[in-house]
């Protein structure tokens, strides 16, 4: 594993990336598997951390996973589950994913019982999982062990119950999706999120035999089966690493064709691209992505639920304001603390400052809440090389970006972590020209 890499900043990215499927749907697709013995099969799988992650967990309950790394294909058969021998074990795997709390719902179905070990994920902002843990309530199950991780009970089988979300929460939507799926009776989940890779799943769970509608006000209603077959499936692509190839183009003036990337997903994005000053161009096989010369505008938006302009795109985003003309106001409203970043960017350079008030938008649930989530960017600036920890995710491709825009040879270190979300991204880099080496 590479931990810290070398960037001499300065050249535009030139050329072509593949993006596959999308991180944030694969892994819950897999999950998915589990509601039935037979054999699933899903395309166009990255290879990306969380991959590995959720298919030693499947392991350890006793699914076969194989998985086709070059052909992109994941073949999983739970056959007949059981629970790891070693619970122990399973948090030596889960240390970097958010995914092993969904595991719940189908274990709970499947054997009335299920271990939950501690959450991973990027550190952007406190991340409880009460709504997860309400809605297995709500289902019937209990927690009995308050240890590392969790030890859920449940009798079987599960009984739908309506469930209201406090926030469209898109863990907890799929944890219900996940749970009700096979539960007695009708489930109506409101206020639920609707982001295009839930859609994803609710269409595997559709091929698997679920009955799942959606309404147009996010209300989800869900009638239980008694039993769901293996799915055929190919994965919607990542439209975050497509998002954020698109980013590195404009922050760079560049111009990149990312292959596999969708418009239909990326709409919002594509607004604001197009507003800042960036130019696009959506061909069959995928999208073009280009600084045309001349400013790049400055503006405001805020981050939302879909289908506003998702919260993960803001990071690669913002490095990208740094090079328009004038002052950008972005608020983010899904995380408390996604603007630690910005520090780094600070030191090359950038003028971005922090505050606690909702600035560009609607109030959110931050406000008057002491988290510093909105940021005001003042550009353009000239950004310049430094040595740089990654803090996460997004956080750290936006560094990644921010070294290759700079003038001079960044440190980056901790560079691991983006593994979580970008296949192969030192071969993409270095297929776009960047001049990017390994430390040690
Ligand atoms: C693996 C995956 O798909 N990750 C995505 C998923 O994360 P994830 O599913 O964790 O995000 P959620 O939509 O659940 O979180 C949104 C907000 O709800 C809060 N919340 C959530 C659950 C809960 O039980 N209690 C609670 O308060 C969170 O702290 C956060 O402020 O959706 C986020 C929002 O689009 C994305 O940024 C992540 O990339
Ligand atoms: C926040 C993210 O992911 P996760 O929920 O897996 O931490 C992300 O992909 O930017």
């Amino acid at each position: 594993m590479v931990s810290k890499i070398r960037v001499l900043g300065g050249t535009p990215l030139r050329g072509e990336v593949t993006v596959r499927g999308a991180k944030n749907l694969v892994p819950k697709a897999m999950v998915a598997a589990l509601l039935s013995a037979e054999q699933s099969k899903l395309r166009n799988v990255p290879l990306i951390r969380d991959v590995d992650v959720v298919s030693d967990l499947l392991r350890m309950h006793g699914a076969t996973v194989d998985y086709d790394q070059e052909a992109g294909v994941l073949g999983i058969t739970p056959g007949s589950i059981n629970l790891p021998e070693d619970p122990v074990e399973m948090d030596k795997l889960a240390g970097s994913s958010r995914i092993p709390i969904l595991f719940a719902g189908p274990l709970l179905h499947n054997l009335g019982e299920a271990f939950i070990p501690d959450l991973g994920g990027c550190h952007i902002g406190s991340r409880p999982v009460n709504f997860h843990l309400r809605v297995l309530e709500d289902f019937g199950a209990r927690r009995i062990q308050e240890a590392a991780g969790m030890h859920l009970i449940a009798e079987k089988p599960l009984k739908a119950k309506p469930v209201h979300l406090p926030y469209p929460s898109v863990g907890a939507t799929e944890q219900t999706l996940l749970t009700a799926v096979m539960a007695q009776g009708i489930t109506e989940l409101t206020n639920a999120a609707v982001e295009p890779e839930i859609m994803d799943l609710i269409a595997i769970l559709q091929k698997m035999g679920a009955i799942i509608s959606v309404d147009t006000d996010r209300t989800i209603r869900i009638e239980g089966v008694d039993k769901l077959r293996g799915y055929s499936h190919t994965a919607l692509p990542d439209r975050i690493e497509a998002g954020s190839w698109a980013c590195a183009a404009l922050a760079t003036g560049g111009d990149v064709f990312v292959r596999g990337a969708e418009q239909q997903s990326m709409t919002s994005f594509l607004n604001v691209f197009r507003k800042v000053g960036g130019e696009f161009d959506v061909q069959d096989e995928g999208i073009r992505f280009w600084h045309p010369g001349g400013e790049l505008h400055s503006m405001a938006l805020q981050t939302d639920v879909h289908p506003g302009f998702m919260t993960d795109w803001q990071q690669p985003l913002v490095v990208a304001l740094t090079q328009a003309t004038g002052i950008s106001i972005v608020h983010e409203t899904v995380y408390e603390e996604r603007f630690g970043f910005t520090e780094a960017l600070n030191e090359m350079g950038a003028s971005i400052q922090t505050y606690r008030e909702c600035l560009g938008g609607l109030p959110c649930r931050f406000g008057q809440r002491n988290f510093y989530h909105s940021a005001v960017i003042q550009g353009p600036t000239k950004l310049r090389a430094a040595d740089i920890d990654v803090p996460d995710l997004r956080g750290g491709f936006s560094h990644l970006i921010a070294a290759l825009a700079a003038e001079g040879e960044s440190v980056v270190s901790g560079i691991d972590i983006i593994d979580r979300g970008y296949e192969h991204f030192m071969q993409k880099l270095r297929a776009l020209g960047a001049n990017v080496v390994k430390e040690g």
